[in-house]
C-alpha cells in the first residue's frame, strides 16, 4: 500500500472486527469490534479488569488475536493488518506506566535527551553504532519543547518526578510526528495541579493534529477536545458514541457496577459514586 493511501483521512485509525484474545485459559476479549475514524480523539473508559490494557496491547501488537475462521484480519490499523512494530510506532506513539517504569529504572541510568533521540533507533538509549543526525537532534529538541520539557535535558530519567518523566516519554513518542498517541492512564501518580497542567499540554497536542486515544478510569480526565467515548465492561464494548450520549449516570453505573452520578462541569465531566 502506498504511503499516500495509508495517510488518507478516510481510512480509519482503528478497525477491530470480532477480535478474540485468549490469555492463559481465559477469553479476555470476546469477538470485540470497534472502529475509530482517523482524527477522532477518543477516551476508552472502564473499570479495573474490563480489558483496557488488553486492548492497548492488541493495538500495539504486543499480543495477537485468535485467527478468525473466515481468515479476515481481526485488526487493522490505518487500513493495514501487517505492520512492523517500528513502523507502527511512528504512526501511533504509546505511553503507559509500564513503558515509564522501564525508562526510569535506576539500575540502568538514562539521560533525558538520549531517552528521546534514541527513539529513532527504537532503542532505550544511544549505542556506539547509533549515528544521531542534525535532523534527529532537532526533532528531539522540538518534541521536548512541545511538551515543555526542554529544561529537563541533562537530567537522569530516574531523577524525574512522575509527571516530568511522562512528558519526556511523550516527547520520545512525538519525535516521529505520529498521527496518534495512545496514552494509558497518563495521569496516574500526578497531584491535582500537575494533573491539570499535564491535561492542558495534552490539549495542545490534540489541537495541533495529534489524535489522542486516552485510556482512563477517570471521567474527569476526558479533555474537551475528546468527543468520542468508548466504555468497556468484562471484555465487551458496553457503549461507543459521542461524549454527550455515552457519559451518562446510567452508562457509568452499568460500567462500574455501582450507582454513579455524572455531571458536566464547564468543558469537563465529573463522576461520583452514589
Ligand atoms: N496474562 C493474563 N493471563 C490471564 N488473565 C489475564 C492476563 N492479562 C489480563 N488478564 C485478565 O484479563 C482481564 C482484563 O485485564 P486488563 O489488564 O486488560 O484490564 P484493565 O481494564 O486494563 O484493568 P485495570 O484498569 O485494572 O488496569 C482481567 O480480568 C485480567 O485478570
Amino acid at each position: 500500500m502506498s504511503p499516500d493511501t495509508t495517510h488518507s483521512e478516510s481510512i480509519p485509525l482503528l478497525d477491530i472486527h470480532e477480535a478474540s484474545v485468549l490469555r492463559g485459559e481465559r477469553l479476555i476479549l470476546d469477538r470485540f469490534s470497534l472502529r475509530l475514524a482517523a482524527g477522532q480523539h477518543t477516551a476508552i473508559l472502564g473499570a479495573n479488569g474490563s480489558g483496557k490494557s488488553t486492548l492497548i496491547r492488541l493495538i500495539a501488537r504486543q499480543i495477537y488475536p485468535l485467527a478468525r475462521e473466515d481468515d479476515r484480519p481481526a485488526i487493522k490499523v490505518f487500513g493495514r493488518d501487517r505492520w512492523s512494530v517500528t513502523e507502527l510506532r511512528s504512526l501511533i506513539g504509546i505511553v503507559s506506566p509500564a513503558v515509564q517504569g522501564d525508562y526510569t529504572n535506576e539500575d540502568a541510568p538514562l539521560e533525558v535527551f538520549d531517552a528521546v533521540v534514541s527513539s529513532f533507533f527504537a532503542a532505550r538509549g544511544l549505542w556506539v553504532n547509533h549515528e544521531v543526525t542534525d535532523t534527529m537532534r532537532q526533532h528531539a529538541l522540538d518534541a521536548l519543547a512541545q511538551v515543555q520539557a526542554s529544561q529537563l535535558i541533562g537530567r537522569e530519567m530516574a531523577s524525574l518526578s512522575t509527571g516530568e518523566a511522562r512528558r519526556v516519554l511523550i516527547a520520545r513518542a512525538l519525535v516521529h510526528k505520529p498521527r496518534a498517541l495512545l496514552l494509558d492512564e497518563p495521569c496516574t501518580g500526578l497531584d491535582p495541579a500537575s494533573r491539570r497542567r499535564f491535561l492542558e499540554s495534552l490539549r495542545q497536542l490534540a489541537q495541533h493534529g495529534v489524535t489522542l486515544l486516552l485510556v482512563t478510569h477517570h471521567v474527569e480526565e476526558i479533555l474537551p477536545e475528546i468527543d468520542h467515548v468508548v466504555v468497556l465492561r468484562e471484555g465487551q464494548l458496553l457503549r461507543n458514541g459521542s461524549k454527550g450520549r455515552v457519559l451518562t449516570s446510567e452508562a457509568l453505573t452499568e460500567a462500574f457496577g455501582m450507582p454513579m452520578r455524572v455531571e458536566k462541569q464547564g468543558d469537563y465531566y465529573h463522576a461520583s459514586v452514589g
